[in-house]
């Protein structure tokens, strides 16, 4: 990618990953990514927003040389995971002088994760500012956007908040700011759910602490920049918020078809009743869309079979990270199918200490569901409809 000018002497430097296609070993990126670090010439210093993935340093280091960059006086350092640092060391190397400027926490792990030497790091503080002549950098110190040492940059007279992994999304795109905002809605939501959404609290504290702000273009460290901030903050209130749609969200395995029978049961008989159904077969499931499928659904209902006396391994590892991930779901419950005994309802309610949640009562039953399976399904889909009625999530 080439530099692009948003705001004079400001520029977008980072690389686009088009071909990336999971992060962090853990979460699917079908639209792939972008790493973006940002350069601002002021008068008198320039300075350098975050760095790029190490794999993307000759991107990087391409786009400077293309805008004739000799010095680099500063590298504001938001957040200290690699795809964003990654490239640090290589960049001290190479702009001798150049200084880290970054919260304590931050310089921290900078020291543990990339050996980086304390001299090179220059501490601020929560609404510290530094000067580049005619620009100012003003820091917002904002933990817990998925790590402990994440903050926030201000560039004051142009307005643009550099907001590092806040309001990102892994969307690759030429476009400089965000091309189609149906698409990236649904891309920084799964983002959202992905890293953020058990540190909801406090990025509800942080979108607060920005609403007096005014803010002209929000500049992520991944993906479009936002040319309309209030779609993206509007989007982030949403999610924060406590509120909750009405839907059930069914992620299930079914080896031999009688789970399988009952999930289909059920998401008839929810329909009937006005309740919309996301269900997921968690063989064929992109572990992302599940994510961002729990951020405002009311109600999970877990679809398992036993295998070797509790829950069948994919609906572990699903029912694991529904627990560390923490949405605001309200009712949950278990429904599936057993051969003999076992304790998968029982393990699957302790897995989920983490949810505050309401458990209806489960369906399990032995073998294919029959008549009177069927009839406690529809049993269930009531007690779901009333409790989303009561709510106040069921349109008229
Ligand atoms: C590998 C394997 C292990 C199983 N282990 C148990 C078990 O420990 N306890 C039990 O009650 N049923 C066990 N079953 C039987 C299934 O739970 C039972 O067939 C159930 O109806 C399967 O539901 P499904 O058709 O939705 O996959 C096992 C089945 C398989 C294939």
């Amino acid at each position: 990618m080439t530099p692009r000018e948003m705001a004079p002497g400001v520029f977008s430097v980072g690389a686009v990953d088009w071909d990336r296609r999971i992060f962090d070993e853990l979460v699917p990126t079908p639209h792939g990514t972008s790493y973006n670090s940002y350069l601002i010439r002021g008068s008198e210093k320039t300075a350098l927003i975050d760095t790029v993935d190490p794999a993307t340093f000759a991107d990087l280091t391409a786009n400077l040389e293309r805008l004739g960059v000799e010095k680099i006086d500063y590298i504001i350092v938001n957040h200290a995971e690699q795809d964003h640092s990654g490239s640090i060391p290589a960049m001290l190397d190479r702009f001798e002088g150049v200084k880290l400027v970054t919260d304590q926490k931050c310089r921290d792990l900078l020291i543990d994760l990339l050996r980086i030497t304390e001299d090179r790091v220059v501490v601020i503080g929560d609404g510290d500012t530094l000067t580049l002549g005619d620009r100012t950098l003003e820091f917002i110190i904002a933990p817990w956007v998925h790590w402990p040492e994440t903050m926030l940059t201000y560039l004051r007279e142009d307005r643009i908040l550099f907001s590092c992994d806040l309001f990102g999304s892994h969307y690759a795109t030429s476009s400089l700011y965000v091309p189609d905002e149906g698409a990236i809605y649904e891309s920084a939501k799964r983002y959202y759910a992905e890293i953020m959404m058990p540190f909801r609290a406090s990025i509800k504290g942080h979108l607060e602490k920005l609403a007096t702000r005014e803010i002209a273009l929000i500049a992520p460290s991944h993906g479009p920049v936002y040319d309309r901030p209030a779609f993206i903050m509007d989007a982030y209130r949403d999610w924060t918020g406590d509120g909750v749609r009405n839907v059930v969200v069914l992620p299930y395995v079914s080896m031999h078809g009688s789970t399988r029978a009952m999930v289909d049961h059920l998401i008839a008989a929810l329909v009937q009743r006005g309740v919309m159904v996301q269900p997921f077969n968690l063989t064929k499931t992109d572990t992302g869309d599940l994510a961002k499928a729990l951020v405002d659904a009311a109600t999970v209902v877990i679809g398992a079979p036993t295998v070797i006396f509790g829950p069948h391994p994919q609906v572990v590892s699903a029912v694991y990270l529904a627990n560390l991930l923490r949405p605001k779901t309200r009712y949950a419950t278990v429904i599936g199918s057993y051969g003999w005994g076992g304790k998968t309802v029982d393990t699957i309610k302790d897995m989920l200490g983490r949810l505050r949640v309401e458990f209806l009562e489960p369906v399990y039953v032995q073998g294919y569901p029959k008549e009177g399976d069927f009839a406690a399904l529809d049993r269930l889909a009531d007690e779901i409809k009333k409790r989303h009625e009561e709510a106040g999530i069921i349109p008229a």
